[in-house]
């Protein structure tokens, strides 16, 4: 589904209700892996361009840095490890350059981000060094994750940082990232890098409170959301603002989208309101203390604090499967028939070239490509398809994502071998390289066999030469 799509079935469905489905009551424990580490939590606060820079004059919030340094320090202390995330590189750089607006060249602004990058550590650094307290660059940028090595260095180097009592500070590596391999917000950004050190806490701060029901500047009905155990299903109630300033590429749909995908990663992701970063602690405390194990009772215990609080996964994506669904950028796409889909689903194993009907993009064997399953939809009276996404162009056809993985071939041999039995695959390209086009332990599923069925239910197959007639 396109995001214009996206944000007018998320719209209607608002207006048809009145406030989310609060999570169940349910004492929830985190992963075992997180309740083994000797530490602290650790947590990941990301903090954006509203809550660092003034959006008019671009000068730096400096209380309010000093209030986030303050509040990092001060959860060092209670024994817990700290990433921050942040924004800002663009807004110091403006500033320094003395440009009174964004520009809307990316090459501009990679230059901005180049100049304001050093200034924005250059002031973390004099803010942090007050209480003695080291820190460190870190910068990323989508390609650096797409291989497995590269990220695994990358999550080692966080790991022995923070071994080392270092505050690791994270942005987009501004200067060289394009379209195609960017994070695109560090709010998604933030969310990778709670996958990579293993966060039990990630805390979006921004400028609201928390998450409303609708964008509570222009509706003072708008109610706060305290708990969120399904995205999904919140997603379809609430209406969803775009970003609120300038400087910003955020706003809450991108926040969504990064509580959904560090909750895939057993993450709690907290939404809280950036100009009282003390608040943080406040939360840490009313959450957490005196145990790891989350109780949604104590959620929203205190009336004064306002935060959101997304429940994490029971069932977290392993470390492999999680990189392969988010950590790399897909460079095409394989289509594949309700057959293969069902297989996948149901024995969870390979994808073989047999189930593959179509292949989209150029990518060569070892990049990441989305996994999909294509179908006739009828449109609804307002033209709207129902849910999955539309091939550009083409209204009428839909898709379902069944997984993302990594490619044995390229996509030039994938569409010589497509629809062809395994043993032929050699005789076809003169070689055979593997023996499946994606393998298992390269796969990362989207779909549950249960959703699958339910899909089906939904969308019987249409027999396209009846069609025709
Ligand atoms: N990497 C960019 C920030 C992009 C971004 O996501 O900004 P924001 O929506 O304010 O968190 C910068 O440092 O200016």
């Amino acid at each position: 589904m396109t995001a214009a799509a996206a944000a007018a079935n998320v719209a209607a469905a608002a207006a048809a209700v009145t406030a989310p489905t609060i999570a169940q009551p349910v004492p929830f424990k985190l992963a075992d892996r997180r309740l083994n580490h000797r530490h602290g939590l650790t947590i990941v606060l990301k903090i954006g361009t509203s809550s660092i820079c003034d959006p008019v004059t671009h000068l730096p919030l400096l209380s309010n840095l000093s209030s986030v340094a303050e509040t990092i320090v001060a959860l060092k202390r209670s024994g817990h490890r700290v990433v921050l995330v942040t924004s800002g590189a663009i807004g110091v750089g403006l500033r320094c350059l003395n440009i009174s607006q964004k520009p809307k060249e990316v090459i501009k602004n990679q230059a901005i981000a180049a100049v304001g990058q050093g200034k924005l550590m250059s002031l973390y650094d004099t803010l942090f060094s007050q209480f003695n307290q080291p820190v460190a660059q870190i910068l990323l940028t989508r390609n650096d994750l797409a291989d497995r090595t590269q990220y695994i260095n990358a999550c080692n180097t966080f790991e022995q940082l923070l071994e080392m009592d270092v505050i690791p500070i994270v942005n987009e590596n501004d200067t060289i990232s394009t379209a195609e391999i960017k994070f695109g917000d560090n709010d998604t950004l933030s969310a990778i890098a709670a996958g990579m050190v293993n966060a039990d806490y990630l805390f979006l701060l921004t400028d609201v409170d928390c998450l409303y029901t609708d964008n509570p500047r222009s509706n003072p009905d708008a109610k706060a959301v305290r708990v969120v155990e399904d995205i999904g299903a919140l997603r379809e109630q609430i209406k969803v603002s775009a970003p609120g300033t300038s400087l910003g590429t955020g706003g809450m749909v991108t926040k969504l989208i990064a509580a959904e995908l560090a909750t895939a990663a057993g993450v709690t992701t907290f939404i809280a309101r950036g100009s009282t970063p003390g608040n943080v602690i406040k939360i840490v405390d009313e959450v957490a203390a005196p145990t790891i194990n989350i109780n949604v009772d104590d959620i929203g215990k205190s009336p004064d604090l306002l935060y959101t609080c997304f429940l994490a996964k029971r069932h977290p994506l392993g470390d492999r499967k999680w990189w392969i669904r988010h950590g790399i950028h897909n460079a095409g796409t394989v289509v594949i028939d309700r057959g293969a889909a069902r297989a996948l689903l149901q024995h969870k194993g390979s994808l073989f070239s047999a189930g593959i009907t179509d292949v989209q993009g150029n990518f060569v064997a070892q990049q990441g490509v989305r996994i999909i399953c294509t179908y006739q939809h009828a449109q609804t009276s307002s033209g709207e398809s129902e849910d999955a996404g539309s091939e550009d162009g083409q209204q009428q056809q839909q898709y379902v994502i069944i997984g993302y993985g990594l490619a044995n071939y390229s996509s030039t041999e994938i569409a010589r071998i497509k629809g062809h039995h395994s043993c032929e695959i050699a005789d076809l390209l003169g070689y055979a390289d593997a023996e499946c086009i994606v393998h298992r332990d390269n796969l990362a599923r989207t779909l549950s066999l249960e959703e699958w069925q339910q899909w089906e239910d939904k969308h019987p197959e249409v027999d396209e030469d009846d069609e025709a007639h």
